[in-house]
Parts: C-alpha cells; sequence; structure tokens
C-alpha cells in the first residue's frame, strides 16, 4: 500500500541541505503494524508528514494505494486516507467540544450534515468520548485529547494511521490507552504506522523500522534486531530487561526453544527450567 524507492526529503536551512529522510526504500502492505523508531533528528517525522502527504519528496519515488505523491492532486487525496496522530494533545483539538472539534475537519472536506452526525457519532464511539460530545475540550485529560485527536482522524475514514509519538506526553496510564486504542484499530483492519522511542513498545510488534541520519538501520523482526544485529549497541540503546535476561541466559549456553521478547516468555523459560 505504501511504497517508498530512494525516497528523499531535503530542508534547506540558509546554506545548508539537511538531508532528513536520504534515499530509503520501503515497502509497507495494507493491515501491517509497523513501529517506527530511531534517534530524536533521524528523519521519522519527516518520513511520516510524506507518507501522509503533508511534505513533497525532493528525490526518488512514493506511492501511497497506487498514487505517486510527486502529484499535487494525489497528496490531497492522500491526506484524506492517511491521517497523522501527533504528539502533543494540546496543539490538535481546534473546537471547544468534542462534537465540533470532530465536525471541523468533516465541515472542511465537504460532508454533508446528516453524515456528518452519523460519523461524529461513529468516531467519538469508537474511542469511547461518546459521553464527552458536548464537554468542553479543556477539561479533558491529555489521555482523552488524544482520543479527540484521533476520533478526528477516524470520521474521515482512513485506511492509515501514523502515530508520530502520539504518546510521549502522556503519563503511564494515557499511554497505555491510546496504545492499546490504536491496537483495537489495527486488529479491526487499519493500516498503523506506530513512531515511538519506547523500545518495549518494538516486543511487541512483528516490525520494526529503526531510521537513523535519514537512512533505514533496520527493517525486520525485532528478535533479530536485539537479539542479532549490532544496531542497539550503534545507537547506545539501553536493553529492555526482558531482552537483557534472554543474553543473559544464552551467554551462559542454558538451551532456550526461543529468545525471549515478552515477560510471558521468559516466564514460560523459568517454568521450564525447573
Ligand atoms: N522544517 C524544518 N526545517 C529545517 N530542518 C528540519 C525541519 N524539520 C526537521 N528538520 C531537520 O530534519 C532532520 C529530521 O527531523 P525529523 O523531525 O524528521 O526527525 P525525527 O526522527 O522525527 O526527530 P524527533 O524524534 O526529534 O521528532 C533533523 O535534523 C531536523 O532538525
Amino acid at each position: 500500500m505504501i511504497q517508498a524507492e530512494r525516497l528523499s526529503c531535503f530542508y534547506r536551512d540558509g546554506a545548508n541541505l539537511i538531508k532528513a529522510v536520504n534515499g530509503i526504500d520501503l515497502t509497507i502492505q495494507k493491515g501491517e503494524w509497523v513501529v517506527l523508531t530511531g534517534p530524536n533528528g533521524s528523519g521519522k517525522s519527516t518520513l511520516l508528514r510524506l507518507i501522509n502527504g503533508l511534505l513533497v519528496p525532493s528525490e526518488g519515488r512514493l506511492t501511497v494505494a497506487g498514487m505517486d505523491l510527486t502529484n499535487a492532486s494525489n497528496r490531497e487525496q492522500v491526506k484524506l486516507r492517511v491521517q497523522v496522530v501527533f504528539q502533543n494533545p494540546d496543539a490538535q483539538a481546534i473546537g471547544t467540544t468534542p462534537q465540533e472539534d470532530v465536525a471541523f475537519g468533516l465541515e472542511n472536506r465537504g460532508i454533508d450534515r446528516a453524515q456528518m452526525e452519523e460519523r461524529i457519532e461513529r468516531a467519538l464511539h469508537q474511542v469511547g468520548l461518546r459521553e464527552k460530545r458536548s464537554a468542553s475540550v479543556s477539561e479533558l485529560s491529555g489521555g482523552q485529547k488524544q482520543r479527540l485527536a484521533i476520533a478526528s482522524c477516524l470520521a474521515l475514514e482512513p485506511d492509515c494511521l501514523l502515530f508520530d509519538e502520539a504518546t510521549s506526553m502522556l503519563d503511564p496510564a494515557g499511554r497505555r490507552d491510546i496504545y492499546l486504542l490504536a491496537r483495537t484499530l489495527w486488529r479491526n483492519g487499519m493500516t498503523v504506522i506506530w513512531a515511538t522511542q519506547r523500545l518495549d513498545e518494538l516486543l511487541e510488534a512483528d516490525r520494526a523500522v529503526v531510521m537513523d541520519a535519514g537512512g533505514i538501520e533496520y527493517d525486520g523482526a525485532p528478535r533479530h534486531l536485539f537479539y542479532d544485529s549490532d544496531v542497539p549497541q550503534r545507537l547506545g540503546w539501553e536493553l529492555p530487561p526482558v531482552v537483557k535476561i534472554g543474553c543473559w541466559l544464552r551467554e551462559r549456553g542454558i538451551p532456550l526453544p526461543s529468545l525471549p521478547l515478552r515477560e510471558e516468555e521468559v516466564a514460560g523459560l523459568l517454568c521450564g527450567l525447573h
């Protein structure tokens, strides 16, 4: 569904050319859950903004659902089909109430009144905010504001959601809540790119894409990333505790059916060791 070939995006800063995304190849299939990570400034946000048509490729090719994003009218269509949830819960709401906020995006797209009502109702229900539809946005918690941002995206009926470190400003409960909501949307058929700095969120994914300095350093299974590649060391990652335990067991030659990524796998191993 998303295909990048030798894709680049450059920013000009005075005399400097910043190669924010530099010649990457990437294919993401419809219905995938892909975790995107990498250090600050590695190009994650730029890549997401390219994929949803907010930025124009400087070089290379990018297609979304077969539409070439170097073409301006295709970018307008893709902006509807691919929606982004940004980092800051306070910077995304425009309306004073949740229903007004969701309505705003629909009005902008010329959706008629009857359909609008239906979509607002459905989107707020999907994120569990139906009871809050007339509340003041300023009274919502950070997590509820992110739910509202998701509802505004869902009302536009996208088939792909991009989360750009969407939980980094939330408390642990809010973070987990939004993460689980995103997982539910994905299980129901949404294509999701989940950009995060949290390594524990990589452990639950089937596919991890790691960016560094505008390039893709790794694209594949998290198990291989943590146990068999030199990426964690090169990027100076503190390994998640589960992986440290796996490494420790492996170094001591303890036979393992598979190297653990989740707590329950470690628990299973410990039971097997008795
Ligand atoms: N509008 C801009 N103008 C000039 N340079 C920019 C602009 N936006 C981003 N950059 C630069 O492009 C590079 C990639 O930035 P980008 O925000 O895509 O990375 P990121 O991985 O999302 O970082 P972070 O994790 O900090 O959000 C960085 O060097 C950044 O300073």
